[in-house]
């Protein structure tokens, strides 16, 4: 590939949108889709990105834009990682160099930024479910339009998915899905329906006994009835045992496939008949992760979403390199291997989220007890509990966003009977540059409520290191929330402490405002309190640890000490710690205070990076100085100077 021409090829600037391919002839489009690659390469090279799903799906991209007709024809993505060429193709390759930066275009589509954009992705495996949707909605409207959802096989591994299958083969509609099968989820895929996808689409055993059944029936001279009868039978019989793709047949669906994802004839020729087809049809794709890139194809895992890279070589280009701190993921993987070698009945559970969740040490020293559930969050928590039940200790991995799916299956399975299943919430707070779908702001919010259930994040990584490890002992589910990246890089201790349940810790002295943080906002407040003793404002910081329980010990010393209080948290304000905080005081009677609840308002966050996103919403150093000194200002304005 002529990566030269990665900032704008020359043919991509003549392309606007999908009608400017639609006379294209196949040559023209292959070049169209080098050019594709070039940009792609290019651009995610600069922001980071998800490179190897995008670099896989962009012949089928220009495939389903030359066949159907969008956007009146609706394109639904799953996850939407895959999308840049799509986006490259519909009027956005002008803004595509702001991809994924603050105020620039998402990651995902967004029907925000395009009408081409149909429904918002980020999290799997919604795809059938919203076309199922539009669908009967064109139905009941009675418009004419096609609807096609586009599925990768690590998407599909999902539940939800599923859900969409069995409705979608029982309601007999045009919808079309198309399986974009590359055998990876962001790791090799993993379950039964991968390896029936795998069989079906290595169905050189298939095509071989369709022609053996054929040419043994042409053999046979002068057919009887009887004979025929027979073969008629045998064929039959033996087609559930041989069309590629027979379980979905049965589901209800026909099943084309499974085709060359790369060929764009092929891809085109088929999709323009199953256009025409009617119920429900499913196109099995056959594509390669990382296709046209040599060093994503070798490695699909590390470029599935990788940061600034140097095109030419593969390498990283921005800061993380040896040098840079542990990651809370790698304090997680590492200190939950330590334990594992004390303790056999500590088992892990990853959501097709390995790597991302720091497990893959973990899952190469203790193979037996690792398990990758794939993307099935729910499936993945009532495991858990189904293991905790019989006495393991189960470490449920998750990030904070993909966990909000699994919320009954917290409450319900395993918080409704006490299990101790330890839930580590990687990703909490802001993610940057993926955005709003993958923020983690909600958990101390969703999760605080659920009877049984212990909160609590950690300051540092060394806090992380002694929490996990007393959850471990606590003999209740708990949850452990932490930011993603690392932190001020704090090396963790030699041995973990042992956290007693619900005890904050008092981090500096004050006078004048306390303030209560939590996890991340834990440092920023304690610089918060230096600045502002230059201001002459005494504050003092307390590190809850906690959010369920509450120190409410410390927090009724605290309100005989302080008028004013403020609270700050990398999550919603809404029912998150301040809120607890706010009602531990209602609930002792304590009215007299003035509290400051900083947060993130009623509201998504939108993209950007996580400096850029703490700095917005005010629960950095100078966010925390600020709020205070506003504090302190209004308490002027109440209390009048006393008279010179
Ligand atoms: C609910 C949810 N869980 C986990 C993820 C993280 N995730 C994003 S893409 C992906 C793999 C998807 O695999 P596939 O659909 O086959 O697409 P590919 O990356 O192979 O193109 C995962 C696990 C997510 N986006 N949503
Ligand atoms: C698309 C998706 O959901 C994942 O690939 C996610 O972007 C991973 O996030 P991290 O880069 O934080 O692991
Ligand atoms: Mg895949």
């Amino acid at each position: 590939m002529d990566l030269s021409k990665r900032s704008s090829g020359r043919l991509l600037n003549g392309i606007l949108y999908p009608r400017d391919i639609r006379n294209m002839n196949n040559d023209a489009l292959a070049a169209l889709a080098e050019d594709l690659r070039a940009t792609i390469i290019g651009t995610v090279s600069r922001t980071g990105g998800h490179l190897a799903s995008s670099l896989g799906a962009v012949e089928l991209t220009l495939a389903v834009h030359k066949v159907f007709d969008t956007p009146r024809d609706k394109i639904i993505w799953d996850v939407g990682h895959q999308a840049y060429a799509h986006k490259l193709i519909t009027g956005r390759a002008d803004r595509f160099f702001t991809l994924r930066q603050k105020g620039g275009i998402s990651g995902f589509p967004k029907r925000e930024e395009s009408p081409y954009d149909v429904f918002n992705v980020g999290h799997s495996s919604t795809s059938i479910s919203a076309a199922s949707g539009i669908l009967e909605a064109r139905d009941l409207k009675k418009e004419a339009f096609k609807v096609v959802a586009i599925i990768g096989d690590g998407s599909m591994t999902a539940g939800l998915a599923f859900e969409g299958l069995n409705w979608s083969g029982d309601r007999k509609k045009d919808l079309i899905i198309i399986l974009n099968d590359n055998e990876m989820s962001i790791s090799p895929n993993v379950g039964a329906l991968s390896c029936y996808l795998n069989s079906v689409m290595t169905g050189q055993t298939v095509k071989r006994i369709r022609k053996d059944i054929k040419n043994f029936l042409k053999t046979i001279p002068s057919i009887g009835e009887q004979v025929l009868e027979f073969s008629k039978r045998a064929e039959e019989s033996l087609k559930a045992l041989i069309v590629p793709g027979a379980l979905f047949e049965d589901l209800g669906f026909t099943y084309v496939g499974p085709l060359d994802g790369h060929r764009l004839d092929h891809l085109i020729r088929n999709l323009e008949n199953v256009r025409h087809m009617e119920g429900p049809v499913l196109v099995h794709v056959i594509t390669r992760k990382g296709k046209g890139y040599e060093f994503a194809e070798a490695e699909p895992l590390r470029f599935h979403g990788i940061g600034p890279f140097y095109p030419e070589t593969g390498g990283p280009s921005s800061a993380g390199g040896a040098q840079a701190p542990a990651s809370y993921t790698q304090v997680f993987g590492r200190t939950l291997v330590r334990l594992a070698r004390d303790n056999p009945r500590i088992v892990a559970i990853t959501a097709a989220m390995c790597e991302g969740t720091g497990l893959n040490e973990f899952a190469g020293q203790f193979p037996e007890r690792f398990f990758d559930v794939g993307i099935a969050e729910q499936h993945g928590v009532t495991f858990a509990a189904g293991l905790a039940t019989e006495g393991m200790i189960p470490v449920v991995a998750i990030y904070s966003s993909f966990l909000q799916r699994a919320y009954d299956q917290i409450l319900h399975d395993v918080c409704l009977q006490n299990l101790p299943v330890v839930f580590a919430l990687d990703r909490s707070g802001f993610v940057g540059e993926d955005g709003p779908t993958h923020h983690g702001l909600f958990d101390l919010s969703f999760l605080r409520p659920i009877p049984n259930m212990i909160v609590m994040a950690p300051k540092d990584e060394n806090e992380l290191q002694s929490m996990l490890f007393s959850a471990m002992g606590y003999g209740r589910p708990v949850a452990i929330r932490y930011p993603r990246g690392s932190g001020i890089g704090v090396s963790p201790d030699a041995e973990p402490t042992l956290l007693e349940i619900g005890k904050g810790e008092l981090l500096a002295d004050g006078t004048d405002v306390a303030i209560l943080a939590i996890g991340s906002t834990v440092y920023p407040a304690l610089a918060a309190s230096e600045k502002l003793a230059k201001e002459g404002i005494s504050a003092a910081v307390v590190n809850a640890r906690f959010v369920k329980p509450l120190d409410r010990q410390l927090l009724l010393d605290l309100s005989r000490s302080f008028k004013h209080i403020l609270t700050v948290e990398e999550n919603a304000v809404m029912g998150g710690f301040g809120s607890a905080v706010l009602e531990c005081f209602e609930e002792n009677g304590i009215r007299d205070l003035r509290i400051k609840r900083l947060g993130v308002r009623d509201e998504f966050a939108q993209q950007a990076t996580q400096a850029e996103l703490r700095d917005l919403y005010g629960i950095d150093e100078q966010g925390i100085v600020a709020a205070v000194l506003a504090m302190m200002d209004q308490k002027k304005e109440r209390e009048p100077d006393p008279p010179a």
